[in-house]
């Protein structure tokens, strides 16, 4: 890693106005060679290599970035001459070893790759492929990236929180890896779901990379198959619990919060049981959100809105919507609990529509349908336990099953974050046929790709063209034979929360409120027009991905100064702030968006 001299220099600048001077560094000749911060390979200009002591020690022609990424694009591309589809492809793997060796060698390079090719190359650094990454990490371990806390670090957190070299983070995404997408308890392996979800901090909000920081909090696993593993990189020990467990976090939360105050925190695949416990711990204090819980909600609310929109109907029509949710872990509870606010807001806003939003929604986890006969019944899942009379009409009962409670409720939406695939299996589509929608919507929003609810094919084979159909992993669309295509729309949180971060960070608010998630998550959708929807895009693809993060922070940031929340980032105070129009806001997070441009590099000692 980087040496912490170096990282005192602030002008690989976060502001493009100083976009053209030059960064200041302290080492030279190989030092500079073997730090990804500032290394530019063969592109560093014959000046530069004699001002930096490299002449020598690079072959000698100059290649320009663009020839540096030719060149490395025709290796990297020799990989998909039997390339087949899937993420169980090994040549996923193996892009991503290629990848991650040029992220640890020429960062600027790395994320100028992933910029320009994020459609290709997201499903490699971030679902599916971070899960492959996961689950096999303890063998693709080469070079640290981030901070790991363990169990055995208690007490020590606040000094050791001082060894991470750089001066200033600005985000954080921690985990403890115990429900990494659907693939259950991986332990340390965890850290590779925080490394993905930074890249695209970088990639889609422009968060300068030396300010971001993956963090691993090893509270041991109960993974038993890692227990035993003997070259398992983490603690080989049970998880901690209870009384315990929450003294780790908190010390982790004081210590990062203690050294960087304005830092923002995103927590990240923690199991459902402490995923709201800690949300609510830390919400009002910190400046922190569980993507799981708030992100994957507001980008739900975006596609169910966009599904209402696809039928024709105008988004206000929303409350009428009938929901089966398969899933009430944080995910489904957190899009729940979002959907039946947002449908409230649009009954009038008051006690009486909150009640009448709730009758919208049937719950199905792993024992069937929640009712409120359901035994010691999740307190998080209760408010949305249907009434044992109501059900009982509907000719259900507590525990029925998914295709029962389609079969009866013939509902508008199927929406699925039970982390089971093929979970809407054939029949459970068949009963969908009978929806009382004009164009039912069915999301299949498990990861990664394996533990999809269904495919687009078996969607769209089982129901025709009509339907809208999204996923939380990428898969293309599928050719319907008839001159139509299916279109797959990828519903994943990373369409909120780079920008639910950015917007937070540039807005210098104190918390994270729930009007600027739901100004997100209204950007979001307010984002594709009627063309698109009505044909069934109500997701925009990735290649956008960067300009749909522009406005979902200048979202935020507006949500933020209207709830008094803002108090300015840099030499914007929250007074200049709420001189911004609209059209200043998207300027004003576009202006301090980092892009992967090499600076040139002026040696001096420290
Ligand atoms: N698309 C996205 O942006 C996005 C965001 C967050 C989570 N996810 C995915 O959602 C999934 C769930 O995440 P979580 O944090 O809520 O997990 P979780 O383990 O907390 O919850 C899973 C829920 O599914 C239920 N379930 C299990 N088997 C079932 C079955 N046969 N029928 C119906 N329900 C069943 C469980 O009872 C539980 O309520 C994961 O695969 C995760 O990758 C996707
Ligand atoms: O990581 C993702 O792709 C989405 C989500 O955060 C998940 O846990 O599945
Ligand atoms: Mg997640």
């Amino acid at each position: 890693m980087t040496n912490p001299d170096v990282l005192t220099q602030t002008s690989r600048s976060f502001t493009t106005t100083e976009g053209h001077r030059p960064t200041i560094v302290h080492k030279r000749s190989l030092d500079i060679l073997h730090d990804p911060w500032f290394n530019k390979g063969t592109a560093f200009s014959m000046t530069e290599r004699d001002r930096l002591d490299l002449r020598g020690l690079l072959p000698p022609n100059v290649m320009s970035p663009e020839q540096q990424i030719e060149r490395f694009m025709a290796d990297l591309k020799r990989l998909e001459v039997h390339a087949r589809d899937g993420p169980s492809d090994p040549n996923y793997l193996a892009k991503w070893r290629i990848l991650n060796r040029l992220h640890d060698r020429n960062e600027t390079m790395y994320y100028k790759v992933l910029i320009a090719n994020i459609e290709e190359y997201a499903p490699i650094v971030y679902t599916p492929t971070v899960g492959l990454v996961c689950q096999n990490y303890s063998g693709l371990f080469r070079r640290p990236r981030g901070m790991y806390f363990s169990a055995a670090d208690r007490g020590e957190m606040m000094s050791m929180v001082y060894n991470w070299p750089a001066e200033q983070v600005d985000m954080i995404v921690v985990t403890d890896g115990s429900r990494i997408l659907g693939l259950g308890d991986l332990g340390v392996q965890g850290i590779g779901i925080a490394i993905g979800k930074l890249d695209l901090y970088v990639a889609a909000a422009g968060i300068n990379p030396q300010r971001v920081l993956p963090v691993m909090i090893d509270v041991g696993t109960n993974n038993e198959k890692l227990l035993k593993n003997p070259l398992y990189l983490g603690l080989q020990e049970h998880r901690l619990d209870g009384d315990e467990y929450i003294e780790v976090i908190d010390e982790f939360m004081e210590a990062v919060f203690t050294r960087w105050p304005h830092v923002i925190v995103q927590f990240e695949d923690f199991q459902s049981k402490w995923a709201f416990k800690l949300l609510q711990r830390y919400r009002n204090t910190y400046r922190m959100f569980n993507d799981d819980v708030q992100g994957t909600a507001g980008v739900a609310i975006a596609g169910l809105l966009g599904a209402v929109r696809a039928q024709g109907r105008p988004m206000i029509d929303f409350p009428k919507q009938k929901i089966v949710v398969a899933g009430a872990g944080s995910a489904g509870i957190g899009v729940l609990n979002a959907a039946r606010k947002t449908m409230a807001r649009m009954l009038g806003n008051n006690e009486s529509a909150f009640e009448s939003a709730r009758s919208q929604f049937w719950v199905v986890d792993a024992q069937g349908l929640i009712t409120e006969e359901r035994p010691n019944i999740d307190p998080e899942a209760l408010p949305f336990a249907r009434k044992v009379k109501e059900a009982s009409r509907q000719g259900l009962r507590e525990g029925a099953s998914l295709v029962e409670v389609v079969r009866e409720v013939k509902p508008d939406v199927l929406l699925g974050l039970s982390a089971v695939g093929g979970l809407f299996s054939k029949e459970v589509l068949e009963a969908l046929k009978g929806s009382t929608s004009t164009r039912p919507a069915v999301f299949a929003m498990s990861n990664p790709t394996k533990n999809a609810e269904c495919t687009p094919e078996e969607a769209f084979s089982i129901l025709g063209d009509n339907i809208i159909f999204a996923s939380g992993s990428p898969f293309k669309d599928v050719d319907l034979g008839n001159g139509h295509v299916g279109h797959c729309n990828q519903g994943n949180n990373m369409y909120l929360f780079p920008g639910i971060g950015l917007g937070t960070l540039l807005s210098g608010s104190r918390i994270i409120s729930d009007g600027m998630l739901q100004a997100a998550a209204e950007c979001l959708a307010a984002y594709m027009t009627e063309e698109e929807v009505l044909q069934g895009v109500i997701y925009p693809s990735t290649s956008r991905i960067r300009d749909i993060t522009k406005q979902v922070a200048a979202a935020v940031i507006k949500e933020a100064i209207e709830e008094d929340l803002a108090e300015g980032y840099r030499e914007m105070d929250a007074r200049e702030l709420r001189k911004l129009n609209e059209n200043d806001l998207v300027d004003y997070v576009n202006n301090n968006m980092w892009s992967p441009d090499y600076p040139t590099l002026v040696y001096k000692k420290a």
